[in-house]
């Protein structure tokens, strides 16, 4: 099983896990902006600051096939062996990429994951599912491939953006939402514009917890991981649409407009309380703003949506809930009902 490690103490976690670990040769995987602020965290460890560095392009437009190769370029061409070790210190889209980089290499190396994003430590280090984009669609090529361990610290959040933040609250709110009222209504009542560094620790130890506990009940999404892919089936489509028309959207922003259209999908297909159901979207429409796709974009949508790896034979499958908690797995709906769902977060976000 992945070991996941909520740090107090970066640099002695990191010591120790790389003294637990026997390895040739270390690697270290960042990207630009990773480098220049997560980096000085740890660098100061002798073994990291002696490691191969390889530095990749930001954004999730470059989880693609070319930054893939350029990644197995510098192992193979600077001594990695199948006995290396590679650290991903980024957010979800470095975790995504080096992890499938370390699967695929040589057949696989070892990896550990140390997240730097919100994101990423309450989601994308966690559970495997590794990959990058292709053909213009989300994770269309990857493995299920866990890090050896996943170190949390949450140090590295500081210097995150606030779209950064919330993009990574997203998918917390969705945790909230598969878990528990307890879990649900801490998401929602926690202040999001002064950010207490504190209570968000403990947030993500709660929210980390949801994922590791289903993960390790389905590692492969065969059933109840199905969950943990709420708000995707359409929030996948939102992100693959706005790189197609230029203008980008952070994962968790289509994350959390695909939960109010799956939340409202829920709702009347399986009787998902109207009243937390309106809390949520309150809640995301406070936060969520700048949604811009209209009615000339649907069918667009629809086809991105009939790539979702939860589809089987020509259907659109989803997750709903039927209440919070309530998870209610290999659910359908038709197009139109999907194009409903887009017109109500249209009208819910006031568009
Ligand atoms: N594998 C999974 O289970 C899983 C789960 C959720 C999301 N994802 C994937 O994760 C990606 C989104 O992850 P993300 O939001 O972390 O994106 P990201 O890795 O692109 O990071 C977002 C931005 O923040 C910067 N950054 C990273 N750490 C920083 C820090 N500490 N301070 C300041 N800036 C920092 C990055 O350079 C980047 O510009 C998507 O590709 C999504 O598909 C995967
Ligand atoms: O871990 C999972 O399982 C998830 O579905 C988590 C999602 O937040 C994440 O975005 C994941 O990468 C989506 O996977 P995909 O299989 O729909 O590409
Ligand atoms: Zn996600």
């Amino acid at each position: 099983m992945q070991k996941v490690i909520k740090s107090t103490d970066l640099n002695k976690d990191l010591s120790d896990i790389l003294s637990r670990l026997s390895f040739d040769k270390l690697f270290l995987l960042t990207d630009e902006n990773t480098e220049r602020l997560c980096y000085p965290l740890v660098k100061d460890n002798a073994q990291i600051a002696k490691a191969g560095k390889i530095i990749i392009k930001a954004g999730d437009d470059n989880k693609n096939i070319e930054t893939l190769s350029s990644i197995w370029k510098y192992l193979s061409e600077n001594g990695a062996t199948r006995h290396s070790l590679l650290i991903n210190l980024g957010g979800g889209m470095l975790t995504d990429i080096g992890g499938f980089a370390a699967a695929s290499f040589k057949r696989g190396i070892k990896c550990i994951n140390i997240p730097t994003t919100l994101l990423g430590a309450v989601d994308a280090a966690v559970g495997g599912k590794t990959g990058i984009n292709f053909n213009g669609l989300k994770n269309e090529i990857g493995a299920f491939a866990p890090a050896e361990t996943v170190l949390i610290d949450s140090a590295f959040f500081k210097s995150l953006d606030h779209q950064n933040f919330l993009s990574g609250y997203a998918e917390m709110i969705k945790h909230g939402l598969i878990d528990s009222d307890k879990e649900w209504l801490a998401t929602m009542s926690f202040d999001t514009e002064e950010i207490d560094y504190e209570k968000l620790k403990q947030l993500v130890v709660d929210s980390v917890g949801v994922k590791e506990r289903i993960v390790e009940i389905d590692p492969f999404e065969k059933g109840l991981r199905k969950a943990l892919n709420l708000g995707h089936t359409i929030g996948h489509a939102f992100e693959s649409m706005s790189y197609e028309l230029n203008k980008p959207v952070q994962h968790g922003y289509a994350v959390a407009w695909g939960i109010i259209c799956e939340l409202y999908l829920s709702h009347r297909f399986c009787g998902f309380p109207k009243e937390k159901m309106y809390k949520t979207i309150y809640f995301i429409k406070d936060n969520y703003h700048g949604f811009y796709f209209d009615c000339d974009h649907y069918e667009r949508l629809y086809e991105y949506m009939k790539h979702d790896k939860k589809n089987e034979s020509d259907t659109v499958n989803f997750t709903f809930l039927s209440d919070v908690g309530r998870i209610e797995i290999n659910q359908t709906a038709s197009k139109e009902d999907i194009f409903d769902a887009i017109d109500f977060l249209r009208e819910s976000v006031g568009l």
